[in-house]
């Protein structure tokens, strides 16, 4: 191949079976690898700074050309316990909430269940990098990744978004799917997909790599994070992003559907 593909990944925990599989697969030699987080990932796919990500689903609809390639990608079906909004008071008494500047999918996840699911009018706040230590008094914060494992036992309520998106609609979530914004070649898309379900074989090697003392990964990789995109996943996707608004996709606020 002349081009290498410019591929952006995750830069979190949940990502490494995935990394694992990729960087000791073949495919690796046709592309480069770079690591972001998740809205930053969205910025680069837009702006055709990388030719594919693992895109928080929430972005596809902003981005010309996007659609997913392959099988696999960030998902869950219940608690997947490092999405959630961490509070001070219980959900009856929050008044504002922060948006992780992180994240693109969690953030309108998190509104669509505040409004729907818990039927609470808030204030929602732009977070800025130091948004954690503000999370006081009835001020709540969407917190997720790596920094939200750390965070568990730091706060007296932790409401689950996948665990709330389960209750409301019975349904699977996809927070992030591999996503490219032009045709690529389909050998290339295969060897890559099959690179990935490599690495799902290997969690335990993933596990000795990263020692992470907040929580168990063992639990993290094999019971909340799932990887496959299989139908009740795609069924949970769909769901989602009808209820994203096309105009207001890229932005914040604004009345959701459920
Ligand atoms: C489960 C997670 O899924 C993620 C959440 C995302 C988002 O909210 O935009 C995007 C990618 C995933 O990393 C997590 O980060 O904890």
């Amino acid at each position: 191949m002349d081009e290498k593909i410019r591929v952006g990944a995750v830069s979190y925990l949940n990502t490494k079976p995935l990394l694992y599989g990729i960087e000791r697969s073949d495919v690796r030699h046709d592309m480069t690898l770079s690591v972001a987080y998740p809205a930053l990932l969205a910025q680069q796919l837009r702006n055709n700074e990388i030719d594919m990500a693992l895109l928080p689903v929430a972005a596809i609809p902003g981005i010309n050309g996007a659609h997913i390639v392959g099988d696999h990608g960030i998902a869950s079906d219940g608690n997947v316990v490092s999405v959630a909004i961490f509070s001070r008071v219980p959900m009856e008494e929050v008044t504002e909430v922060y948006l992780d500047y992180q994240s693109r999918t969690s953030v309108r996840l998190a509104q669509l269940l505040l409004q729907h699911y818990w039927k609470k009018e808030v204030v929602y706040r732009t977070a800025d990098e130091h948004f954690i230590d503000n999370i006081k008094g009835t001020t709540a914060g969407v917190i997720i990744g790596d920094r939200a494992l750390k965070m568990l036992n730091d706060f007296a309520y932790v409401y689950d978004l996948s665990a709330a998106w389960k209750a409301h609609t019975g349904l699977d979530f996809v927070f992030a799917a591999w996503v490219a914004n032009k045709e690529l070649p389909q050998g290339f898309i295969a060897r890559f997909d099959a690179a990935n379900a490599e690495g799902l074989k290997h969690i335990d090697a993933v596990i000795a790599e990263n020692p992470f003392p907040w929580y168990d990964l063992n639990v993290y990789y094999r019971e909340n994070i799932q990887y496959v995109l299989d139908e009740p996943k795609r069924k949970g996707l769909d769901k989602f992003l009808k209820s994203l608004s096309p105009t207001l996709s890229e932005g914040e606020g604004g009345k959701l559907s459920l």
